[in-house]
């Protein structure tokens, strides 16, 4: 049985919103009584005939003195009926009382107390409970209406410790989760969210209500109608009193929507089919995130915003034909130049991942029209080189290097300013790499302390042509710069050190623009023009790799994964994978829209170690989780070296997967720039426990890939992430034979 949290609570007014809280109290046990004050003899009966409390009385002065240190008053009457409660407890209140409310607006309720107390006295912590209905009195009451809701309490500098302590005691007791917040900011906030739409649903069924028509239109109201005047049924007395309290946030809030509103009539009127798509758009966008935060997946913000383990149980094979979700490179590329295009991009096979979303978004914040993704289609209402426009805050590009570096570039030779930003894995990457050469062609930017983000990029700045010998070997830093280049005067040049992706370059040529490539340069003339085109994204090797390892690491499997991308600079998985002695088939080899694609047959076949030729290195740099643990299958010693680049993704991948395969009894050695493995050939390679894959989406995924030659579950912590690039992994996996579970 659970502890009582307080002692006896009194509940003035028993409403929906006072009544639900004594039901869940009760429902809790978290008090040894409930005592009630109505304002009418007969809500008191009904409230003991209903059992929400059990006594209750119309006289508030009779019932105070009888409460004693350690109760709690919980005030829920109509926000301007407060502080004629508040006079009550003045007077009769025993001390050692904690007392809080529900209004729904908080510097209402200070301002009362300070009327009356002549500030804020510390016994009261002001609350809001962000749950309710529009059913309103003491028959809507409901032991669950705080269940899985938020409490905001709004405590103030001379707020008891022990009061604030026991308020939210009471609250966590009955389900809700409880947030503290300053007035000011609650107030504005619930202005925004809660109080407009109800001015809003009010005035239109008011309008409506009144048309000379409004029968038809009653009658005929379809479900729309319905959903959005829903709240117009909410008490009427408690509505004029919250915007009597809450009368300048509320204003505020009034004047932004009708600013908004009428320029929607404008675009309306000028049959305006861009603007009114721009604002349909980013509304979809915006209200599809909000119920996908709801249903507690992420979306762009998904380290902190929840926690998912893989439960990864032994298995033997994979089998079967799947197509795993479109190349995340080329998804990040169609949208930035899709949007600095002339004309619409379509775009088929988007990988509607997180990383890939968060440069979507980005660009919709920087008044770009995308319509979708739909099914892995998105349409691009292109602007043309210089038709973004600043953005109203900082782009926030969640665990996503590849949208930070390339947006560096370019927005490097932007008009307006803009503040790049990310999760906490991104906000310890390091930025110098792009942010100088951006320098050296007149970029105004700044970093974090040692070259971190956030960057902050000063619009307005000329920018010159360079000519870069890249200090490594990386796709991000050469786009990096090539995109600043659209931008830059004259002509800018990259040298490689070795082959890297090269999406950017055959991108660009495939939106009109010219790039001369020779070698290991590449070269662009600025202030040319891109041309809208359509655009087909196969599905990424750097996921279809984990499968490729499965299939080779565990006997009896055979699988196919079809409409890969194979273009050469991303293929060192294949190379290296057939090295070890790997049976991997090509099939049905062709080209599309400039990139080369294959279905990929890969069979189980015993693999040797090999050292790994450093030229692969930068063609298999995502790949090499998952080859690590094909590693551990091999008969005899891996060795990597040349890949410190490894160690600034978004882990130390080396480090992360050294513990994580020591963690499982497998014995490897991380180096300065690699790793040493010693593979097993033993059945079960790997002994079941926990590892940690540091919220990296490829130490999750190469981890789960290792339970089909473990002895025992593996348990793989933090594993959110895997949403940026591979959002239905574990759908796929347990289709083709993977025992794996999310908790
Ligand atoms: O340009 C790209 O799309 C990418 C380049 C690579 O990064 P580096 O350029 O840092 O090697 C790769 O690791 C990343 O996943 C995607
Ligand atoms: C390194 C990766 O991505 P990014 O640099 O875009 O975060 C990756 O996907 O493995």
């Amino acid at each position: 049985m659970q502890q009582a949290k307080i002692g006896r609570l009194l509940v003035v007014g028993v409403g929906l919103i006072g009544g639900s809280f004594a039901l869940a109290l009760k429902a809790a046990r978290a008090c040894r009584e409930v005592i009630g004050v109505t304002s009418g003899r007969n809500t008191c009966d009904e409230a003991k005939r209903l059992g929400i409390v059990d006594r209750a009385s119309v006289c508030l002065e009779e019932v105070l003195p009888q409460l004693e240190p350690g109760d709690l008053v919980f005030v829920a009457v109509p926000t301007l009926a407060v502080e004629s409660v508040f006079v009550q407890l003045k007077r009769y209140l025993p001390a050692g009382v904690t007392v809080t409310d529900g209004a729904s607006v908080k510097g209402s309720v200070v301002r009362a107390a300070e009327a009356v107390w002549g500030g804020v006295p510390s016994f009261l912590v002001p609350g809001h409970p962000i749950a309710g209905s529009e059913r309103s009195g003491v028959t809507a009451a409901r032991d669950d209406l705080y269940r899985d809701h938020r409490i905001i309490l709004t405590p103030l500098e001379d707020t008891g410790v022990d009061h604030l302590r026991r308020v939210e005691q009471v609250w966590q007791a009955v389900g809700a989760e409880v947030l503290k917040m300053p007035v000011e900011e609650h107030d504005e906030v619930l202005a925004a969210t809660s109080h407009l739409p109800h001015v809003i649903a009010f005035s239109l069924v008011d309008t409506l209500a009144h048309d000379a028509e409004n029968e038809n239109i009653f009658r005929y109201a379809a479900g729309g109608f319905r959903d959005f005047t829903r709240i117009a049924s909410s008490d009427p007395v408690m509505w004029r009193d919250i915007m009597l309290a809450n009368r300048e946030a509320i204003l505020k809030a009034i004047d932004l929507y009708s600013l908004n509103l009428s320029s929607l009539r404008g675009a309306i009127a000028a049959g305006d089919s861009g603007a009114l798509m721009g604002v349909f758009t980013r509304a979809k966008a915006a209200r599809d995130y909000f119920t996908k935060m709801l249903a507690k997946q992420a979306y762009s913000d998904s380290m902190q915003a929840q926690e998912i383990t893989f439960i990864a149980q032994p298995a033997n094979a994979v089998n079967g034909k799947l197509r795993v979700p479109g190349d995340k490179s080329m998804s990040h590329r169609s949208i930035m130049l899709g949007s600095l295009a002339e004309g619409v991009t379509e775009v088929e096979g988007f990988l509607e991942g997180e990383d890939a979303l968060a440069t979507l978004q980005a660009f919709r914040d920087m008044g770009v029209v995308i319509e979708g993704p739909d099914n892995g289609r998105v349409v691009i209402h292109g602007v043309g080189l210089r038709g973004l426009k600043a953005p109203s805050g900082p782009l926030y590009l969640g665990n996503s290097g590849t949208s930070m570096r390339l947006l560096a570039g370019l927005l490097a030779g932007q008009r307006f300013d803009v503040t790049l930003t990310g999760d906490e894995s991104l906000s310890k990457r390091p930025m110098n790499r792009v942010a100088n050469p951006l320098r050296d062609m007149g970029a105004n930017i700044e970093t974090g302390p040692e070259g971190r983000p956030p960057l902050i990029i000063k619009g307005g700045s000329p920018m010159k042509g360079l000519h870069y010998p890249l200090p490594m070997a990386s796709a991000q830093v050469k786009s990096a710069v090539l995109l600043a280049g659209l931008y830059a005067e004259g002509r800018t040049s990259t040298v490689e050190p070795a082959p890297t992706r090269d999406h950017t370059e055959r991108m660009l040529q495939g939106f009109g623009y010219a790039v001369s490539r020779d070698g290991p340069e590449a070269a662009l003339d600025g202030n040319g023009a891109l041309k809208s085109c359509r655009i087909d994204v196969p599905a990424d090797i750097s996921s279809a790799a984990f499968f490729m390892v499965a299939a080779s690491i565990s006997p009896g499997s055979d699988i196919v994964l079809e409409h890969v991308g194979i273009n050469p600079t991303r293929d060192g998985v294949i190379n290296i994978l057939r090295a070890m002695g790997g049976d991997i088939e090509l099939l049905n080899t062709r080209e599309v829209g400039g990139e080369p694609v294959a279905d990929i047959r890969v069979r189980y076949a015993p693999l040797r170690g090999i050292r790994i030729p450093e030229e692969q290195v930068p063609l298999a740099i995502d790949e090499f989780p998952a080859l690590f643990v094909a590693a551990a299958c091999a008969q005899g010693e891996t060795v990597l070296t040349g890949a410190e680049e490894l160690r600034v993704k978004e882990s130390d991948r080396i480090q992360a997967m050294a513990d994580g395969m020591v963690a499982l009894g497998v014995t490897a050695r991380a180096t300065a720039d690699g790793i040493v493995i010693q593979g097993a050939e033993a059945a079960r390679v790997f002994a079941g426990g926990t590892v940690d894959s540091l919220g990296d989406h490829r130490i999750a995924m190469a981890f789960a890939v290792a339970s089909l030659r473990a002895k025992d579950t593996i348990r793989i912590l933090h594993c959110a992430n895997v949403a940026t690039s591979f959002p239905n992994f574990a759908e796929l996996a347990t289709g083709v034979g993977l025992k794996l579970q999310l908790a």
